[in-house]
């Protein structure tokens, strides 16, 4: 028996949560010029520019980083004007597209981003019991084969934190790459714009009454954080080995070459078991101390839908 859910008929598309991922930012642009790409039947759908100053700027952000910023600290701390700039917006963002956890909360967010890394189409999965975002992502998956999009699992306890889209019932995050910050290819663009398609296409016959099957959807589950080996200032004092860049979602065993010192040294992987590096070398989180992640495959079942 399949399970019934609320219909989606609240849908909101962020770009621009990072100032710098134009794909993002030119697609949402386009969209709150003419919306008719977007629209369908039985749903609204609004575009929107999550950090403006940041798009201006061409930059990640301005003040602090607004995917970190939806913390139930900083959407209830009062402070205004000397609140951070992304703290403040992201005050605004709750209220509009929120409250992040209430009923009146939009049903879903895609938030679109751009890695340096080469991982391809990603699908952000926050929950591992959101049936209705496996669902979606499986039908994705299903419609632009045999081109392919993965998905990536973060439910973990110290590592995930409180992003833009969390504000909804349902948050997507799609991340394609890789892509240059400030640059804009046609080849990246076009991907996520396919994707959005496919995504807002299974929301209409969701809503439509269409009832989805039960399937398995396979999951890379964030694991850990790897940093850059550094001297004791804090300097970076190896780079992302040649064998490792450029391969994410790449099996990486034990004793891999993952690091080159400066002086050619090679150092290995020193994990347990078989995992998968994602956003290797991505630019953006050097400031996180992150040089990639792992990941560990799995198979969730999602459980047969139909709405309410
Ligand atoms: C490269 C990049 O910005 N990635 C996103 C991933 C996400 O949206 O969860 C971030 O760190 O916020
Ligand atoms: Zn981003």
């Amino acid at each position: 028996v399949a399970a019934r859910l609320d219909e989606a008929r609240r849908v909101a598309i962020f770009g621009g949560t990072h100032g710098n991922e134009m794909s993002g930012v030119m697609l949402v642009n386009l969209w709150v010029q003419n919306n008719t790409e977007v629209q369908r039947k039985g749903v609204e759908v609004q575009p929107f520019i999550t950090n403006p100053k940041a798009v201006e700027k061409c930059t990640r952000y301005v003040d602090t980083d607004l995917n970190r910023a939806f913390t139930p600290e900083n959407l209830s701390t009062l402070g205004g004007g000397d609140l951070p700039y992304e703290v403040r917006r992201a005050q605004e963002i709750n209220r509009m597209f929120g409250p992040k956890g209430s009923p009146e909360a939009y049903d879903v967010i895609f938030d679109l981003h751009n890695t340096t890394s080469n991982m391809g189409c990603t699908l952000l999965l926050e929950s591992s019991k959101d049936h209705f975002n496996l669902q979606m992502m499986n039908y994705i998956q299903k419609s632009i084969f045999p081109a392919s999009c993965l998905v990536l699992l973060n439910e973990h306890p110290l590592l995930k934190y409180s992003t833009s889209r969390s504000v909804a019932k349902h948050p997507v995050g799609l991340e394609v790459g890789p892509q240059p910050q400030g640059v804009l290819r046609s080849n990246i663009f076009e991907s996520m714009r396919d994707i959005l398609k496919h995504a807002l296409d299974f929301i209409e016959l969701f809503n439509a009454g269409m009832e989805f099957p039960p399937c398995t959807v396979e999951v890379f589950r964030l694991s850990e954080r790897i940093d850059y080996p550094r001297d004791d200032n804090g300097n970076i004092i190896a780079m992302v080995h040649p064998n490792l860049q450029d391969c994410d979602w790449e099996p990486l065993n034990p004793g891999d070459p993952m690091f080159q010192t400066f002086d050619g040294k090679t150092i290995h992987y020193q994990g347990s078991g078989t995992v998968y590096p994602t956003f290797i070398n991505e630019a953006a989180y050097y400031e996180k101390q992150q040089a990639f992640a792992t990941t560990r495959r799995e198979s969730l079942v999602a459980s047969a839908i139909r709405k309410a």
